[in-house]
């Protein structure tokens, strides 16, 4: 995806190659776990982020959990992200709940064609505020927006869960990479402004953002 202000994405995750062979790769490191429920796509979505490709053919699912690094530019600043993609099996839960404490960021999947993986978000949010920090940055996303014919979950609904619970929300496909790059952005740059790096910056809250860059993905067509 292209267009969203004033951020871009390195492609290989590592250091970039403008940087001077003995200096450090990123500026700043954020962990990031992706959850939600079994099959809503999560491996996909950080395959799509970090490769720019969809796993396509038999799912086969997570065991246990894995992570990948990606270095994403926000505003000049070098953010490493560190993403952990959790197996989202029920039998696997205890070895996730063991990673949420240092994690800074969350993403919490459902998948449009799924009402059970939706209504399960209630419950995931009840986990989340029982095992990760009380200010974890959480977003809300709707996954496999490309499946139009099978959606059984309104983009209303979506909208109107993440307001109740106070945090951003997307629709995203990890088949298309529609918002894939913007989920991911939005939180380096809420890590960015969180550690503070430039006090002399405008505060930045991370829902505007979001809702910013998706009227101007729907105004101008860039997904
Ligand atoms: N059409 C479509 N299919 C998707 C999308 N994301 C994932 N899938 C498919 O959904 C299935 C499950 O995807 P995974 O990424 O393995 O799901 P997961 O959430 O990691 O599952 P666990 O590892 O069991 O937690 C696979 O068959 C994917 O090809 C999407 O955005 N659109």
């Amino acid at each position: 995806m292209t267009g969203t202000a004033g951020v871009t994405a390195t492609r290989d995750g590592e250091a970039p190659n403008r940087s001077p062979p003995c200096s450090p790769s990123y500026d700043l490191t954020g962990k990031v776990m992706l959850l939600g429920d079994s099959g809503v796509g999560k491996t996909c979505f950080l395959i799509q982020f970090k490769d720019g490709a969809f796993l396509s053919g038999a799912f086969i699912a997570t065991v246990g959990i894995d992570f990948r690094n990606k270095v994403v530019t926000v505003d000049g600043m070098r953010v490493k992200l560190q993403i952990w993609d959790t197996a989202g099996q029920e039998r696997f839960r205890s070895v996730t709940h063991a990673y949420y404490r240092d994690a800074q960021a969350l993403l919490l999947l459902y998948d449009i064609t799924n009402k059970a993986s939706f209504d399960n978000i209630r419950a995931w949010l009840t986990e989340i505020h029982e095992y990760a920090q009380r200010d974890v940055v959480i977003m809300l996303l709707g996954n496999k927006a490309d499946m139009s014919s099978e959606r059984v979950i309104r983009s209303e609904d979506g909208e109107t869960l993440a307001r109740e619970y106070g945090v951003p929300f997307l629709e995203t496909s990890a088949k298309t990479g529609m918002n894939v790059e913007l989920a991911f952005l939005a939180i380096a740059k809420e890590l960015k402004y969180r550690a503070g790096q430039s006090a002399d910056e405008p505060s930045f809250q991370i829902r505007d953002y979001v809702e910013s860059q998706k009227k101007r993905s729907s105004c101008c067509s860039f997904v």
